[in-house]
């Protein structure tokens, strides 16, 4: 049996197609509305260079105004912390990620940077608060991209999810966890695997859905499948290839001339999960975009008239002072 390929390209294209659609309807409706995206990006780490660059060309293609934050190596964490402040509080911001990993001098709390990010602009869904929403079934927040990809490209085989075995193998916060609780209230029996696990193969032969995130290039072996499993490989690595004119050539995690042999359907790198991270990425940022357009045209009667004026609570000071003499013009009062 060979495995059918399942084209991350050909579908990420797809949902381009209708974002563009949604974005000129957005605009027909709101003519000076651009959705907007700002991609932070702390140093200057080759990879990370191409994955923005990918996400900067999506976004053009799509009609989302993206903003690329370049900062340096040598910003401290409360700089970089003051930075995402203002972008939260700027209105016409709707989406904001942070590229990981940080390219720092210093040792940055990666967890406290995405948290600093509003959870209302979280289009990478890694604030706790998105994750947590994750976590217990609630999909109302942002789903982060690489897990929404994976399931977007399960779902596109036609193979249902419920009921199924699933084992993932890793536990990111960016692929391995989330990835696992998407299909968990897919209703699929979910096993984690991590790099503590015994008898990996073993456990990735019972599964019916497997989805590798480790970061070691192509570690999962064809004796590793069950036969006619779905594979989703989101492993991305570069390995010399002195025919290639970059001197590099991208494998994943899994060793997809093997997996072909065995699965039913694999996923190919490059243009396999990769394409659909961008592609959710933008989705989420449309869906920011038209939240927060939402919010700001719902009407807010009767609290309107008190929004427009900007009150501020008085100083306690002013308030003490205002009761004593209240107190003292009542007494007075009854007194004469
Ligand atoms: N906060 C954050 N959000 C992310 O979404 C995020 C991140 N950090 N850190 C790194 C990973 C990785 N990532 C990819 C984006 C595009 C491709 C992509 O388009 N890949 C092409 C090939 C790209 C190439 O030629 O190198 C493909 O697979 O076909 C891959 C991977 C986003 N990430």
């Amino acid at each position: 049996m060979v495995a059918q390929k399942i084209s991350g390209a050909e579908v990420s294209r797809a949902i381009e197609d209708d974002l563009v659609a949604q974005v000129s309807s957005l605009r027909q409706q709101h003519p000076s509305f651009s959705p907007r995206l700002a991609i932070v990006q702390v140093g200057g780490r080759e990879d990370s260079n191409v994955y923005i660059r990918m996400k900067l060309r999506a976004a053009e293609r799509i009609g989302i105004q993206a903003e690329h934050v370049k900062l340096p190596r040598d910003i401290t964490e409360n700089e970089l912390l003051a930075r995402l402040t203002e972008l939260n509080e700027s209105p016409a911001v709707h989406g904001i990620i942070v590229q990981m990993p940080l390219d720092s001098q210093f040792d940055i709390d990666g967890h406290k940077v995405t948290d600093a990010v509003s959870p209302h602009k979280d289009v990478d869904g890694l604030n706790t608060i998105n994750e947590g929403r994750v976590a217990t079934g609630d999909m109302g927040g942002f789903i982060p991209c690489t897990p929404a990809g994976c399931v977007e490209l399960i779902k596109r085989t036609g193979v249902p999810i419920a009921g199924k075995n699933v084992v993932v193998l890793g536990r990111s916060k960016i692929v391995g966890t989330p990835v696992s609780e998407l299909l968990k209230w897919e209703h699929a029996t979910v096993t984690v695997c991590h790099s503590k696990t015994r008898n990996l193969s073993e456990i990735t032969k019972t599964a019916d859905i497997l989805v590798v995130a480790i970061g070691r290039p192509e570690m999962v072996r064809g004796s590793w499948i069950k036969p006619g499993a779905v594979v989703i490989d989101c492993g991305i690595n570069p390995i010399p290839d002195a025919t290639k004119k970059t001197g590099h050539r991208l494998v994943g995690d899994v060793a997809y001339s093997e997996a072909i042999e065995v699965a039913s359907h694999v996923t190919p790198v490059p243009n396999g999960v990769g394409p659909m991270t961008v592609a959710m990425l933008m989705k989420n940022t449309v869906l920011s975009a038209r939240r927060q357009l939402e919010r700001l045209l719902a009407p807010k009667w009767p609290l309107t008239p008190l929004r427009l004026v900007p009150v501020k609570p008085p100083p306690r000071y002013l308030l003490k002072i205002f009761c004593l003499n209240t107190y003292c013009v009542v007494t007075l009062c009854t007194w004469f």
